[in-house]
């Protein structure tokens, strides 16, 4: 039984096949504003990414994720939290039954109806697979979805969802800029965290958006109903 969102695979029984969920640096977290604390030494994220570095939009039967040509410094991440430069790898969201839950990470106990993640590792590193083991080897820019006007950006890839159905599946995706799908401030909440689902490693420095990008329910209810087609039923 691989692990999943249902009743008998989901996060509450991941510990059984995955012990770090019990670890000191487990994410997704509530982010509560009041208690953070300002850091004037953080600079401001610096985002450069390369549409032509976009690969291939595939349902790995959790999500959709979008990958990328990481084998050069087109499309990266620098300052921010962060020191040296990160590459970005992929990108894909969480989602729910409904529009008032869906995000993994929450503010002060808000869910957002979904969350993007763009996952970036450190060329301090060899690899991907190699950074994803390493205290710093990850860094994720998170971005809420709220439900609201229409996503121009995300429509792109909603459209390609109709051509990767079923589970494992994947389809050519060209020329897409991840930036356009980004909030207008790039404030953000940091802290060091983790994966969110198996292998659930302590390698993530989180960076969440704390400015929400809209979808509209109809966008919603799309992705919604694609991943239902696409991946295991979510437990909500
Ligand atoms: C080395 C293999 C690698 C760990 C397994 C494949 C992978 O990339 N997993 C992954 C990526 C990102 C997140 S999240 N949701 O952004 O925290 C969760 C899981
Ligand atoms: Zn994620």
């Amino acid at each position: 039984m691989s692990w999943g969102y249902a009743e008998d695979n989901g996060p509450a029984k991941w510990v059984a096949n995955f012990p770090i969920a019990d670890g000191p640096r487990q994410s997704p977290i509530d982010i509560v504003p009041g208690e953070a604390s300002y850091d004037a030494g953080l600079k401001p994220l610096s985002i450069k990414y390369d549409p032509s570095t976009c690969l291939d939009i595939l349902n790995n039967g959790h999500s959709f994720q979008v990958t990328f040509v990481d084998d050069n410094d087109s499309s990266t991440l620098t300052d921010g939290p962060i020191s040296g430069t990160y590459r970005l790898k992929q990108f894909h969201f969480h989602w729910g039954a409904a529009d008032d839950r869906g995000s993994e990470h929450t503010v002060a106990g808000t869910k957002y109806a979904a969350e993007l993640h763009l996952v970036h590792w450190n060329t301090a590193y060899p690899s991907f697979g190699e950074a994803a083991s390493k205290p710093d080897g990850l860094a994720v820019v998170g971005v809420f979805l709220q439900v609201g006007a229409e996503n121009a950006s995300l429509q792109r890839l909603l459209d390609a969802f109709d051509s990767i159905k079923t589970k494992g599946s994947q389809t050519s995706f060209a020329n897409f800029d991840p930036s356009t799908m980004l909030p207008g401030c790039l404030d953000y909440w940091t802290y060091d965290g983790s994966l969110t689902t198996p292998p659930l490693l302590e390698s993530v420095t989180w960076i969440v958006c704390k400015e929400p990008v809209s979808v509209s329910p109809e966008q919603v209810g799309l992705q919604r109903e694609c991943s239902d087609r696409l991946c295991a039923h979510r437990l909500e």
